[in-house]
């Protein structure tokens, strides 16, 4: 099978994401890293740039023994000082010096003819070759400049000394049809060629960044280049680690094959993540957080049964511990029930039925479900018949007067089946009540957080009331809802009390069986 270079760019264009400066340390743990990853050249950084990065890149090259360090260069002699200055230390210095060819280029940035771009190339390889074994020389904006003259300045680029030549799509405009034919082009026109590695260069400007990469290798690239997580200059580069996970998984279509240690992905993509400060999109392909999610009964259920029903690759292939089944309003049996049971439940069908109807409605009203809720839901279930009790709120009124403090009158039934009231005054309403509460409640009942919404629109929209407290040292949220506010808070309190006695009583159960 035809074996491709992976060329890492996350410390040098991946650092030109706006917003990301990492300093040498962060550089050299985000190198080590790629080392484990199995990149076979990584580039540190464009020591010109700064001193900083100067250190960065040159700490990187003694550092790294198992991947090629290289860093950038324009093709400018004090630039190529400075890359030697930091590269000298490496095992075999490579450099990677680069101009423009395109037109818009030559003609407004550079302000130089194609004929003076040509002889820059060729004298500032010359000048490299002086002190690097290895010089990659790349065309910026090589996608759109003229063929013809691409072709020519190539030439001239390897006659002059550049084992890697690379071709830039610097401002995502490719297709992969037109990215391909490209590589075709030079294949077919370059008559030196064959001398060089030809490599791939992606940004994503138009989202085909792992298109028109995978274009390339299709037309013969020997060498791909791209970062971590796909961040860099706007809309970045090609993520490396899809195009790995593409080739290895469609090793059937591509038959090519690369060094890189998959399962190194995702602690990979998580330091980058991290120290560049750049989030991985949820939906992100391969390491975004839902990458292994699924939330919908139906493929909960085909992947309880057989997870590739809908998993192409597996969580272990990139490092992720497992898939993840999400629990919410779009969630079947078999997945409430495999929660159940790995949460240490065992009910029958018909408690299972009833905790799943319980789980529904919740589903409805929050987000997302979790394990707390899902303990409450199921516990209630397995202690219905047992002995168990918990606090019932009869009744409860409030006094309410303008300047004066309310009072709160409130009737509860308690586990051991008493009926129990208490008023209480308080600063407000619900304190008054909250206050009348703790006074009946058996154990210390401290509130850390209170708040309520309406569910639904309208003056007759419900009140659900939310509350964080703890009890005998336990925390946990209660929520509950009624027409009124003042009740649906009441609820709320005892909800949360409850729970805790059903977790501990639960506990209690567990243990004797
Ligand atoms: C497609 C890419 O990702 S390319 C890499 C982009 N990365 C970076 O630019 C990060 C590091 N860059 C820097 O720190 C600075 O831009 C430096 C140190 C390189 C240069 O800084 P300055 O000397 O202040 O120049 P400045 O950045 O403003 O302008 C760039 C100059 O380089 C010239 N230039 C641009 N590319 C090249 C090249 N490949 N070869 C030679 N000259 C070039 C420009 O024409 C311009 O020249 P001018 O001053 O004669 O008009
Ligand atoms: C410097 C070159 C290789 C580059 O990053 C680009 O053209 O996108
Ligand atoms: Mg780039």
């Amino acid at each position: 099978m035809r074996k491709i270079d992976i060329f890492d760019t996350t410390l040098r264009d991946g650092e030109q994401s706006a917003g990301v400066n990492l300093n040498t340390a962060e550089k050299l743990e985000i190198a080590k890293q790629l080392e484990k990853f199995g990149v076979d050249v990584m580039e540190a950084g464009f020591p010109a740039a700064s001193p900083g990065d100067l250190d960065a890149v040159k700490k990187i090259a003694s550092t790294i023994k198992d991947s090629s360090v290289t860093g950038l260069a324009r093709s400018v002699k004090s630039d190529i000082d400075h890359a030697w200055e930091a590269l000298k230390v490496a095992e075999c210095p490579r450099l990677h010096v680069f101009i423009a060819t395109s037109p818009i280029h030559m003609t407004y940035k550079l302000k130089q003819t194609p004929e003076q771009v040509v002889q820059t190339t060729i004298d500032t390889i010359k000048y490299a070759k002086q002190f690097f074994p290895i010089v990659q020389w790349s065309a910026e904006d090589a996608f759109r400049s003229d063929r013809a003259f691409l072709a020519q300045i190539v030439e001239q680029a390897i006659k002059a000394g550049a084992s890697v030549i690379n071709i830039p799509d610097t401002v995502g405009y490719a297709t992969p049809q037109e990215y391909g034919a490209l590589f075709k082009y030079l294949k077919e026109n370059v008559p030196n060629i064959e001398e060089a590695k030809l490599s791939a260069h992606c940004h994503n400007d138009l989202g085909m960044a792992v298109a028109n990469t995978l274009a390339a290798i299709q037309n013969g690239a020997d060498q791909i280049e791209g970062t971590i997580n796909g961040i860099g200059e706007r809309a970045g580069n090609v993520a490396l680690e899809e195009v790995g996970v593409a080739l290895y998984t469609r090793k059937d279509f591509y038959q090519i094959g690369t060094n890189l240690t998959l399962n190194e992905i995702k602690r990979t993509s998580q330091l980058v993540s991290k120290l560049t400060g750049m989030a991985v999109q949820a939906n992100k392909a391969v390491v975004g957080k839902n990458a292994f999610a699924h939330e919908s009964g139906i493929h909960q259920d085909g992947v309880l049964k057989e997870p590739t029903t809908y998993e192409i690759i597996t969580p272990e292939l990139i490092g992720e511990t497992s898939n993840n089944l999400v629990l919410g309003k779009h969630s079947g049996r078999h997945a409430f029930q495999d929660r159940a049971k790995s949460m240490g439940f065992e009910l029958d069908s018909e408690s299972l039925n009833q905790a799943f109807i319980q789980f529904k409605k919740l589903a409805d009203r929050k987000k997302e479900i979790t394990d707390e809720d899902l303990w409450t839901i199921l516990t209630n279930e397995q202690l219905k018949d047992s002995e168990t009790a918990v606090y019932e709120l009869e009744t409860v009124g409030v006094q309410y007067k303008s300047a004066q403090d309310p009072f709160a009158t409130v009737r509860v039934k308690t586990p051991a089946g008493k009926i129990v009231e208490e008023t209480t005054s308080g600063a407000g309403s619900v304190e008054a009540i909250f206050n009348a509460l703790e006074k009946i409640v058996e154990g210390k009942v401290h509130v850390l957080d209170y708040r309520v919404s309406s569910i639904g629109k309208g003056r007759d929209a419900l009140a659900e009331a939310v509350i964080n407290l703890t009890f005998n040292e336990d925390d946990l949220v209660g929520r509950d809802s009624a027409q009124d506010v003042l009740e649906a808070s009441a609820k709320a309190y005892l909800n949360a009390v409850n729970r805790i006695l059903l977790q501990s009583q639960m506990k209690q159960l567990l243990i004797t069986v």
